[in-house]
C-alpha cells in the first residue's frame, strides 16, 4: 500500500497519541495532576514514536529538528493548557486545550509529511508564534496574588520564545531548502529549535510548582468562601456572588429571585436536645435545602445562625416557591431523627424578585427580609412575598 508510508504512520502515531490525550484528559479533567501527567505522558509517547520511526530512516539532522520543533510545540500546549488553568483560578474550558490541537496535528502533518524542508520550518515556527502568542494574549488577565512572579516569567519566556521561532521563519526563508522530504535543513535553524525547546523544557518545574500553588490557593478560597457545618457559601461569599448574579440577571434583562429562610423555634431544639443535635439538624437541613433546589441555577448560603438564603437567577418569585414548598414538603414526610427521637422542623421564608422598583440586591434583600418578618407574624411555617 502506496500511502502507508513510515512518515504517515508517524503521523497517524501522532495523532493517535494526541486524541487519546483529548480523552483521557476529558475524563480525568477534574484532577489538575493527572491533567499534567496526562499531557507529559502523551508528550513523551509521540517523542518516543517519532524517535523510534524516524531514527529508521538514519537521518539524525531532520531527526533533531523534528523532534526539538514537536518538543517545543507539545510543551507549548501543556503551558497553555494547565498555564491558564493554574493563573486563572477558574476550571478548564474544552476549548482552551482544544484550540491548539488542530493547529498541532497541522503542524505534525508538515513536520513529518510534507516534502518541502523550508515549508515545514516555517510552518511549525508560524504555529509555536500562534500558541505561544495566545498563551501571552492570556496572560493579560489578572493572576492570584501567588502567581504574579510566575507571570513575569511566563511573559519573558514567551517573548524569547516569540523571538526565536520569527527568527527561525525569516532565516528559512532567507535561506531557502526545496529538497528531498528528509533532508537537513539549515544548521542555524536546527539550533534555534534546540534552543526553543530548551526554553520550554526549563518552564516545567515552574509549571509543577504553580500546579501545587494553585491547589494550595483553592483550597484556602473554599474554606474561607464556605461554611464549616453546612458547606453552604458563608454570608461573606454568598453576599458576594448574589451581587454579582443579579448584575448579570439585569444585565440580560432576566428575573431574578431571593429567598431568606429562617428556622421556626430553632432555640427550643437547641434547648430541648442539645447545641449538638441543633447542629446536626442545620447540617442536614443545608443537605435537603441542597437536594430540593437542585436542576436549577441557584446560589446558596448560611447568611446566620439558623437563617439560609437562597438566590435562584431566572425564576420568578412563583417558580422559585415550587422549590421552597417541596422543601416544606420533605421535611414534613421524612422527619429528622435524634438519638432516635423524630425532631419536626419547619421554616418561614421571605421571598422578593427583581423588578423595576428593586433593581439591587440591597433593595432585593430588604424586601426579602421584611417578608420573612410577616411570614414569622402569619404564625411561622409559610411563605410570604409569593
Ligand atoms: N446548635 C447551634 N445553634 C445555633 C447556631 N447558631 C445559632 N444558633 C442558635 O439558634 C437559636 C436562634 O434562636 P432565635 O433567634 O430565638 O430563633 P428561633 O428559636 O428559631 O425562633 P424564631 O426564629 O422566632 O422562630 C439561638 O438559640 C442560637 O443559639 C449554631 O451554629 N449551632
Amino acid at each position: 500500500m502506496d500511502w502507508l508510508d513510515i512518515p504517515t504512520l508517524a503521523f497517524v502515531a501522532q495523532f493517535a497519541s494526541i486524541v487519546s490525550l483529548a480523552v483521557f484528559v476529558y475524563l480525568w479533567r477534574n484532577n489538575p495532576q493527572v491533567r499534567a501527567f496526562a499531557w507529559l505522558a502523551a508528550c513523551s509517547l509521540s517523542m518516543c514514536l517519532g524517535i523510534f520511526l524516524i531514527l529508521g530512516l538514519r537521518f539524525l539532522p531532520v531527526t533533531f529538528c523534528i523532534l526539538s520543533g514537536n518538543i517545543c510545540l507539545m510543551y507549548g500546549g501543556v503551558m497553555l493548557a494547565h498555564g491558564t488553568r493554574l493563573l486563572y483560578l477558574r476550571p478548564v474550558n474544552l476549548l482552551y486545550w482544544l484550540t491548539p490541537l488542530p493547529m498541532l496535528c497541522f503542524t505534525g502533518y508538515f513536520t513529518l509529511i510534507t516534502p518541502d524542508v523550508s515549508a515545514r520550518v516555517v510552518i511549525y515556527s508560524a504555529t509555536a508564534v500562534l500558541l505561544t502568542g495566545y498563551f501571552a494574549y492570556e496572560l493579560r488577565r489578572p493572576l492570584h496574588p501567588a502567581g504574579s512572579n510566575a507571570r513575569i516569567v511566563l511573559l519573558t519566556v514567551a517573548s524569547i520564545d516569540i523571538a526565536i521561532n520569527l527568527l527561525r521563519v525569516w532565516l528559512t526563508l532567507v535561506h531557502p531548502q526545496h529538497q528531498g522530504l528528509l533532508t537537513s535543513v539549515g544548521s542555524n535553524a536546527t539550533a534555534l529549535a534546540f534552543l526553543n525547546a530548551l526554553l520550554y523544557l526549563s518552564l516545567l518545574p515552574l509549571g509543577f510548582m504553580m500546579l501545587n500553588d494553585e491547589r494550595l490557593q483553592l483550597h484556602l478560597q473554599h474554606q474561607a468562601d464556605h461554611d464549616d457545618l453546612t458547606q453552604l457559601l458563608s454570608r461573606r461569599a454568598f453576599m458576594e456572588q448574589a451581587e454579582q448574579t443579579i448584575s448579570h440577571a439585569l444585565q440580560r434583562k432576566h428575573s431574578a429571585t431571593l429567598a431568606i429562610i429562617d428556622l421556626d423555634w430553632f432555640k427550643q431544639i437547641n434547648d430541648g436536645y442539645g447545641h449538638l443535635a441543633g447542629d446536626y439538624v442545620l447540617a442536614l437541613f443545608a443537605r435537603t435545602l441542597l437536594r430540593e433546589t437542585r436542576g436549577s441555577p441557584v446560589l446558596l448560603g448560611r447568611i446566620g445562625g439558623e437563617e439560609f438564603a437562597v438566590l435562584w437567577p431566572g425564576l420568578t418569585a412563583k417558580e422559585a416557591s415550587i422549590h421552597l414548598y417541596r422543601l416544606q414538603n420533605s421535611l414534613k414526610s421524612s422527619p429528622m431523627e435524634w438519638d432516635g427521637i423524630p425532631i419536626s422542623l419547619t421554616f418561614s421564608s421571605g421571598l422578593a424578585e427583581l423588578n423595576d422598583n428593586q433593581q439591587k440586591f440591597d433593595t432585593l434583600y430588604r424586601h426579602a427580609d421584611a417578608q420573612l418578618y410577616l411570614a414569622k407574624e402569619n404564625g411561622r411555617d409559610c411563605l410570604s412575598g409569593v
